[in-house]
């Protein structure tokens, strides 16, 4: 199956995503508060996006199983992952919906979201779409995993429901992107699959990025408007 080639693909990427910064830093539990507020501020906006994305893709589709699927996903999406997000704020001791106002797009969650409108607005086969999505559910369910079997953590530490929260809940999402991706790839040619198994492992560095980017809390240059 395509997918356990895209499985294998990425496997190095996520050991360093496992290694990097932000994810040692929640482990350790001294993550720095300005770091996972800057996490905050990007991926709340990701997020709304990513469930734009669904709503893009649900005109796309050409069966009502994908479309019911859709639907679910952005309700979650709306819904589920704020619980994720919420552990997070607390950890900070802020609101969290304070926190998300001062948002921004920084460089490398900016890059991220375009590289998936990209492949809405250019190809038609969902399978494009879904290649670059995939790997957003698939990352954080693996690293969450791979968090939990190395490492124990006590009741009260603060980012212990954050990993469980992707070791459980991410099940589906991936379940049903990965079989999109490997019955449409049935019907593509060796250069159409080369093109998903490229978005797969571009994303899985987006993902890369993107903790990176609030570890050192990325912006773009300040520009003065009224210069
Ligand atoms: C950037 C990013 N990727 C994946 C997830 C998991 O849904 C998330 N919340 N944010």
């Amino acid at each position: 199956m395509l997918t356990d080639k895209l499985i294998q693909d990425v496997e190095p990427i996520i050991e360093e995503i496992y290694y990097d910064d932000f994810i040692q830093g929640l482990i350790r539990g001294d993550i720095e508060k300005s770091s996972v507020i800057h996490y905050l501020q990007a991926d709340a906006l990701y997020l709304d996006e990513f469930a734009k994305i669904y709503a893009m893709l649900i005109a796309k589709a050409d069966s009502r199983e994908t479309v019911k699927y859709l639907l679910g996903q952005m309700e979650f999406l709306f819904d589920g992952e704020s619980e994720a997000h919420e552990t997070l704020a607390r950890s900070v001791d802020m609101p969290y919906e304070e926190i998300i106002e001062a948002g921004e797009w920084y460089p490398s969650a900016d890059h991220y979201i375009k590289h998936m409108y990209y492949n809405v607005y250019a190809k038609e086969n969902i399978a494009f779409t879904f290649s670059a999505m995939a790997p957003c559910p698939y990352v954080y369910k693996k690293i969450a995993q791979m968090v939990l079997e190395r490492n124990t953590f006590e009741n009260d530490h603060p980012y212990r429901s954050w990993f469980e929260f992707y070791n459980d809940d991410m099940d589906d999402t991936v379940d049903v992107m990965f079989d999109i991706i490997n019955r449409e790839s049935g019907n593509m040619t060796q250069k159409d699959i080369t093109v998903l198994r490229k978005n797969f492992i571009q994303s899985t560095e987006h993902e890369k990025r993107f903790f990176n980017m609030a570890a050192i809390k990325e912006r773009w240059m300040e520009v003065g408007v009224n210069a």
